[in-house]
């Protein structure tokens, strides 16, 4: 479907859909004026083409004092799929592997070979941008989305070289692209060792918090399994130690490190009667 979407898409599109990206931090909907402005598409043509994007709900227009475009979620996922492919870094967007709630995950083939393109689609806020106050309100929610992607590629990066967590390849837009994991989700497999792989993700967790990231989401459903190893993935809500300021963030920081490992050992527990002291534990991780 979004292939197809994407290849009746032309130059002119993609030309206006610039105009509203390299805006839309400024402007909750981009005034025609500013998009034709800076896609070098004159007034009246750039208007034909935003209605007939908006009649593709691939952005919304708004009429106030002005008239002005804003994404969609899915026209702000193939502007970013078309900002991979225009690098050439993405050659041919595959199946789609799932879509939930929050993402949209495509498998694709890039200049790493296969991989995964995840779209995200809700925003999370960091504590960092909680104290900038000017995000709310004013905002579209698209840019919403793209911050949470920025968040997950950039936790990957500073994970990956030391945690089992998929390679980060690039983020454009509100698309993460990775590499691809040829696993299983947690609660879909049955562990013959399930005490020893509760020990590994213990540890794998320790060290993300002595570089600085809590997963914020740990759960079955976001470590993949299979029979070289596990990984974590869905990183989109990860706090960054690095952006904490106050004595409160990190309280919350530590609660949110304690839900996860809590989660997951209560999973193990129900699942295969494995018994590890949770509160001990985070103590511990605090301390490292
Ligand atoms: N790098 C990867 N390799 C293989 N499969 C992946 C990868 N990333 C995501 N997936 C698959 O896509 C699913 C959804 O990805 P992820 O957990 O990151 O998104 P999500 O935001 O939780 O989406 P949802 O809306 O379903 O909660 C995963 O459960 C997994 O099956
Ligand atoms: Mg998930
Ligand atoms: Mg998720």
């Amino acid at each position: 479907m979004l292939a197809e979407r994407f290849r009746k898409l032309r130059g002119l599109a993609w030309r206006v859909m610039d105009g509203i990206f390299e805006n839309m931090w400024d402007y909750k909907y981009v005034p025609i004026e500013i998009i034709a402005r800076d896609s070098g598409v004159e007034e009246h043509k750039a208007e034909k083409v935003l209605k007939t994007l908006s009649n593709e709900k691939l952005i919304e227009l708004k009429q106030t004092e002005y008239l002005g475009a804003a994404f969609t979620f899915l026209g702000l996922s193939l502007y970013s799929l078309n900002r991979f492919v225009r690098k050439n870094i993405v050659t041919m967007l595959g199946e789609k592997m799932g879509e939930g709630k929050e993402s949209m995950v495509y498998n694709c083939i890039s200049k790493w070979g296969e991989a995964v393109l995840k779209f995200h689609k809700v925003g999370y806020t960091s504590f960092k941008r909680v104290r900038e106050k000017r995000d709310y309100g004013d905002l579209h929610y698209t840019v919403l989305m793209i911050r949470s992607a920025k968040n997950e590629f950039n936790a990957l990066k500073k994970l990956h070289s030391k945690v089992s967590v998929p390679k980060p390849y690039g983020w454009e837009g509100n698309a993460v692209l990775m590499e691809l994991i040829d696993a299983k989700e947690l609660y879909k497999v049955r562990l013959e060792n399930p005490k020893e792989v509760l020990d590994y993700i213990i540890e794998e967790v320790r060290e993300m918090w002595k570089l600085g990231i809590v997963h914020g989401d740990l759960s079955q459903f976001n470590i993949l399994v299979n029979p070289e190893g596990i990984w974590f993935i869905d990183f989109p809500q990860a706090i960054d130690l690095n952006e904490i300021e106050t004595d409160e963030e990190l309280r919350m920081a530590e609660e949110i490190l304690r839900r996860d490992l809590t989660n997951l050992i209560s999973y193990f527990r129900k699942t295969y009667r494995v018994e590890v002291d949770a509160d001990r534990i985070v103590e511990e991780i605090l301390k490292s």
